[in-house]
């Protein structure tokens, strides 16, 4: 039989919010192997908390979440919340992910040192691993919590807001440090965004959320990047153009 691959992670006409607070309900959405899946809406749309909801950090409040087998998630939290790091080296802070694979009461030894320059490699900061992680830029300290999350072998890897704060010419690089470890890696990758045009060039599905306008709107890139999709989550008229073979958006100006 063919048809779309089983999923690792899934809701089922799941509802999500905090104790009694329902922000939105009725969601069904599966992650497969393989899959980049990025959340879009706006800011307090509800991305953080579907993501956490489908991690399993925090329960649905109806439905259901399945996960059909033990997963390996690398977690790669908003960068502007991690700045505690202080004094901590890169690969002091890379190696923290290697603290799950460790046996109780165990130190990082020699193989963890290895893993650890891998993840540094694989996101291209290897040079980087004595320094501060305080004194590094925000482009720089991404790709340390991306490190980071890589050390713990991961299969899916998850990312809330991986770009935000970055200037453009960081967002890309650090976009295409996310597709190197996709198609090269196999990893899965699901991220959080506020900003389509930072995901338009990279996804290959995306789920539109906004609890204000109870939204919720999950396909293909292509079936979400069309003028009804997108006027769905925008409430105006908003293309998508592709020049030198990247994708734009263009919020259309309001006839006077
Ligand atoms: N721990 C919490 N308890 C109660 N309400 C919360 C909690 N965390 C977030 N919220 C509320 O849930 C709503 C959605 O927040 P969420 O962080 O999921 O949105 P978001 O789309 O990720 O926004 P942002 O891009 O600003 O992080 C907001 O109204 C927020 O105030």
């Amino acid at each position: 039989m063919t048809g779309a691959p089983a999923p690792i992670l899934a809701l089922e006409d799941a509802a999500i919010g905090y104790g009694r607070e329902v922000l939105l309900r009725d969601l069904t959405l599966g992650v497969s192997a393989g899959d980049f899946l990025a959340i879009v809406g706006p800011n307090g749309g509800g991305k953080t908390t579907l993501l956490r909801t489908l991690l399993g950090v925090q329960p649905p409040l109806g439905g259901a979440r399945r996960q059909p087998r033990p997963l390996r998630v690398g977690y790669v939290p908003q960068r502007d919340h991690v700045d505690a790091y202080w004094p901590l080296t890169a690969a002091e802070v890379a190696v923290m992910g290697r603290y799950r694979l460790l046996a109780p009461g165990r130190r990082p030894g020699a193989a963890d040192r290895e893993a650890v320059r891998a993840a540094l490699a694989r996101v291209g900061i290897e040079e980087l691993a004595g320094v501060p992680f305080r004194t590094l830029s925000g482009g720089q300290r991404q790709r340390t919590l991306i490190a980071r999350a890589l050390a713990s072998e991961p299969e899916l890897l998850a990312l809330d807001e991986p770009t935000n704060g970055m200037d453009p010419a960081a967002e890309l690089d650090a976009m295409d440090v996310l597709r190197a470890l996709h198609r090269g890696g196999g990893l899965a990758v699901v991220m959080v965004s506020h900003r389509l045009e930072a995901v338009a060039n990279y996804a290959q599905r995306l789920c539109f959320v906004d609890k204000d306008k109870r939204l919720f709107r999950v396909g293909a890139l292509e079936a979400m990047l069309t003028p009804e999709a997108l006027g769905a989550l925008y409430g105006r008229r908003v293309a998508v153009r592709e020049e030198g073979g990247r994708r734009f958006v263009y919020p259309e100006a309001e006839a006077r």
